[in-house]
Formats: structure tokens, C-alpha cells, sequence
């Protein structure tokens, strides 16, 4: 299929090359002339504005949109004058998914169809094979399911319903993903104050394996402890992007208690004024399967 890739960051990136291996071909965008140009270098057509992106699709025309968070509407707005009725926009950064009604809503009375798009596993992910989770029409669903059959990992993929729900699905996983860091890293951080002198990323590969709790996050806290054994060099400091936030507020808008996870938001809104062990785990965490920066010690 033809995909319109809009934003080359640390994730368009990938995906965009996650798609030429999968033999689909790709008109990517961005105002990083170099990016489009590392992708054009791959096999991507490259287009100089969203004018010329549109030019080049194919009926149907589909547009994925991969760039931040607070960019997203801006994109959309210089989007709209290029679309006719029958495209299909996906959005597959990290919104709101109130956000992601509201574009559904408004794309709706173009005849365009849009897809919310919550897609976790990191750059990694990106690259290699993705997890998705789909909300929005399920005509269009039907049509652009291939690209994403094609770039996810076995089982990677779930068309949630409707619109929204892809975005509330990756929220409240967000929201999974911050109490299972900060138990990770209260749990080093109790290693670490004990009278025992353990060497953690041989401690995260014992737990890695047959242990009840391997994981991707444990396997990345053996990465990262296999770079900085005593994570020296980063400061405690663990930054958020909002999703857990959002996954708090709307569990309190739900009347629902979820103590762990706005527990482990508020740790991390105290990590900006007290550095601890566990911020270290954390932030160390996140820059392995996101790139996301640490504080330098
Ligand atoms: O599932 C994922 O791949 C991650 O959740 C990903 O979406 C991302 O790295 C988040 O932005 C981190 O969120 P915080 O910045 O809130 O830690």
C-alpha cells in the first residue's frame, strides 16, 4: 500500500523504514530536510509540504501522522485544505483520546475517516514490529489494516472500536506502565539500601529468567545496568508526558480507585525536586525504549 508518512522523528523514523521492509511504499514529510532525506535514501518518496505529500498518494489516500503530542492539531489544520472526501487519516502518537474524538468529529464532515492510534514498544517497536491498539471506522479499519499487520509484531494489533478508543486503551496502558517502573525501581532502590552487595543487571537477568516478573521492562533494566552499573550517571528525575496523568483524571472521573498508578504519577512529579534510586530506574528505563532524556549527573 501507499502510505503518506507525515513526522520523522525518533518514531516516524522507524516506522518508515519498518514499511519499505515490508514492501510498501512511502511519501514522507518533515520539516527535518535530513530526515526526509535519510528516508528517501532507504526507497521513500519525499515531499517539500503536505501539498506535495497529498499530490503524490493514490486513492485510497491514507495519511499517517507520527509527531508530537502538542503538534498534533497543527498538522491537521494545515492537512485539511489537501483532503478529499474518502482519505484516510491515522493519528498514531500519544493524544487524548478526547482529542481524538474531537478530530474524528471534525474530519467526519470532510468525508475523511480517521484513526486514533496508540502504538507502544518504542523506537525498538517502531523498527522491528510494533503494538497497536485501533480506534475509529471500521471501513477504514478494513482497508488500512494490512500496513498495520505488516509493521506490528505477531498479535500485535487490535481494532478496539469506536472512535477513541484506541487512544483510551493506550492511556490507561501508560498508566500500567508507570506502576510497573516505579515497583521496578522501589525495588533496586531496596536492593540498593541494604546491607547486600548485589550487582543489579545480574539481578535483572536472574529475574528475567522463569522469574514471575520477566518483561520487556525487566530485560531494558538489565540493559541499562549494563551500561551504568549504579546508574552514576543520571539524576533521579522522572519526567511524563501526560499519559499517566490522563489515565489518573479519568479514573477519578470514573469514580475508580487506581492508588498504584497515581501513586507512581505523583513520585514522579516528586522526583523533579528529590533525586532517589528509583528515579534512576525509571528515567533510565524510559530513555531505553523511548529515547526520552535523563538529567546528567
Ligand atoms: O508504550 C510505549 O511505547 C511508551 O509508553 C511510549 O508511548 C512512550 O515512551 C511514552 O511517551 C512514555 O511516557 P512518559 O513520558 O509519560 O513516561
Amino acid at each position: 500500500m501507499k502510505v503518506g508518512l507525515i513526522g520523522l522523528g525518533k518514531m516516524g523514523l522507524n516506522l518508515g523504514q519498518n514499511l519499505l521492509d515490508h514492501h510498501h511504499n512511502v511519501v514522507a514529510f518533515d520539516l527535518n530536510t535530513a530526515a526526509v532525506e535519510e528516508l528517501t535514501s532507504k526507497g521513500a518518496e519525499g515531499a517539500a509540504s503536505l501539498k506535495e505529500l497529498a499530490s503524490k498518494m493514490e486513492s485510497p489516500r491514507i495519511f499517517w501522522i507520527m509527531v508530537p503530542h502538542g503538534v498534533v492539531d497543527s498538522v491537521i489544520d494545515e492537512l485539511v485544505p489537501v483532503l478529499s472526501k474518502g482519505d484516510i487519516v491515522i493519528e498514531a502518537g500519544n493524544s487524548h483520546y478526547k482529542e481524538s474524538i474531537a478530530r474524528y468529529n471534525k474530519l467526519k464532515e470532510f468525508g475523511v475517516s480517521f484513526l486514533d492510534v496508540g502504538t507502544s514498544g518504542g523506537m525498538e517497536g517502531a523498527r522491528n514490529g510494533a503494538c497497536y491498539m485501533i480506534g475509529g471506522d471500521e471501513e477504514a479499519w478494513n482497508i488500512v489494516e494490512p500496513i498495520f499487520k505488516d509493521t506490528a509484531v505477531e498479535n500485535g494489533y487490535l481494532y478496539a472500536g469506536k472512535a477513541g478508543s484506541g487512544h483510551f486503551l493506550k492511556m490507561v496502558h501508560n498508566g500500567v506502565e508507570y506502576g510497573m517502573m516505579a515497583a521496578i525501581g522501589e525495588g533496586f532502590e531496596v536492593l540498593e539500601k541494604s546491607d547486600f552487595d548485589y550487582d543489579y543487571e545480574k539481578v535483572a537477568r536472574v529475574w528475567n529468567n522463569g522469574s514471575v516478573i520477566r518483561s520487556w521492562l525487566m530485560e531494558l533494566t538489565e540493559q541499562a545496568f549494563s551500561k551504568d552499573a549504579n546508574l552514576d550517571s543520571i539524576k533521579g528525575v522522572m519526567q511524563s508526558s501526560g499519559e499517566g496523568k490522563w489515565t489518573v483524571e479519568t479514573a477519578l472521573d470514573l469514580q475508580t480507585a487506581t492508588p498504584v498508578i497515581a501513586l507512581s504519577l505523583l513520585m514522579r512529579y516528586r522526583s523533579l525536586e528529590n533525586d532517589s534510586f528509583t528515579g534512576k530506574v525509571v528515567a533510565a528505563l524510559r530513555n531505553e525504549f523511548g529515547g526520552h532524556a535523563v538529567v546528567k549527573n
